[in-house]
């Protein structure tokens, strides 16, 4: 017998994950499994659940909510021996896991997306012994990401976040930062480093588009002093895809990499407020299973 289990975050994005989970439940019995159904009420439900499902050898854990939810989730896979299968119904405000993956955003076609025979190996990231799926960010720019409160993002959706970095932007100093990245070593003042295993960050698509969920990578980005005015010509270049490119931002791809600091900075791990610096930070290639939409 197969056996599911269902972590579902009701304060996710506008507050509608429960409506799902008839839905979810339903797809998943048609197709022969037992399922179990979690609600998070807290920080941390989610690891504690999904810990369990891997004790209990489920064959399948559907996470249902935004990227905090899912970054819980992913956490719960640590160190077990079985690692359960992952489906992922998003639901928060950007859902850049989803996103990077094609699952729609739409909640009836990713609850579809659950019969699909397609499943994809992908890349986690390590932040200090814990995983990541999507990115980590760090310098004040970070900071503000964290600082968007739960209205913002509902109201706004991704644009909360170019609001509040915009808002940062004027108003407070980069931060020293030394990044080192395999043999090299990057000295200065930096308002934001980015190492992102999508191409999906914060909502834009087009921020990393050379990063494969399971190329092996770290994809990073230095944003160099940015002002008024070069911000627009690096908005420009987000926008066009070319990020990467801009004569403002250092960018490099690396298996390991370590970021710290004379000052005291926090960062942002998959949207949430993260530890602060320092940090080290490695990947472990194709790590997870995750269903994913059928090739069109
Ligand atoms: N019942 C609950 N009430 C309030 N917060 C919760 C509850 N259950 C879990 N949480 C916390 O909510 C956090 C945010 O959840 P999630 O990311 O899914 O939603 P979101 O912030 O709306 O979406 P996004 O990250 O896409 O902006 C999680 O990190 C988790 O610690």
């Amino acid at each position: 017998m197969k056996k599911a289990m269902i972590i579902v975050n009701p304060s996710s994005g506008k507050e509608e994950s429960l409506q799902h989970v008839r839905s979810v439940e339903e797809i998943l019995r048609d197709q022969g499994y037992v399922v179990t159904v979690k609600e998070t009420a807290k920080e941390l439900d989610a690891t504690r659940f999904c810990v369990n499902a891997c004790e209990e050898a489920c064959d399948l854990v559907v996470s249902i909510g935004g990227d905090g939810t899912l970054h819980e989730t992913i956490n719960g896979f640590i160190d077990q021996d079985h690692r359960p299968r992952l489906g992922v119904i998003p639901l928060g405000t950007v859902n850049d896991f989803a996103r990077a993956l094609q699952i729609p955003l739409s909640p009836e076609l990713a609850i579809r997306t659950l019969t699909s025979a397609r499943v994809k190996n992908v890349d986690m990231g390590l932040l200090n012994g814990r995983m990541f799926a999507n990115v980590v960010a760090t310098g004040s720019l970070a900071e503000s990401l964290s600082a968007v409160s739960s209205d913002d993002k509902s109201m706004f959706g991704t644009f909360a976040y170019f609001k509040e970095g915009m808002k940062e932007l004027i108003s407070h100093p980069a931060h020293s930062l030394i990044v080192r990245y395999d043999d090299n070593i990057w000295e200065g003042k930096s308002p934001l480093f980015l190492a992102t295993l999508t191409n999906s960050v914060g909502g834009f698509e087009k921020l990393a588009p050379d990063a494969a969920v399971d190329d092996g990578l770290l994809h990073c980005f230095i944003f160099k002093n940015l002002n008024i005015l070069n911000t627009v010509t690096a908005s420009i270049s987000l926008f066009l895809g070319n990020l990467k490119d801009h004569s403002d931002i250092v960018y490099f791809t690396a298996k390991h990499v370590s970021v710290s600091s004379a000052e005291p900075v926090s960062t942002n791990v998959d949207g949430e407020e993260g530890p602060s610096l320092p940090i080290e930070l490695g990947i472990l290639p194709r790590h997870i299973e995750v269903i994913v939409p059928e090739e069109v």
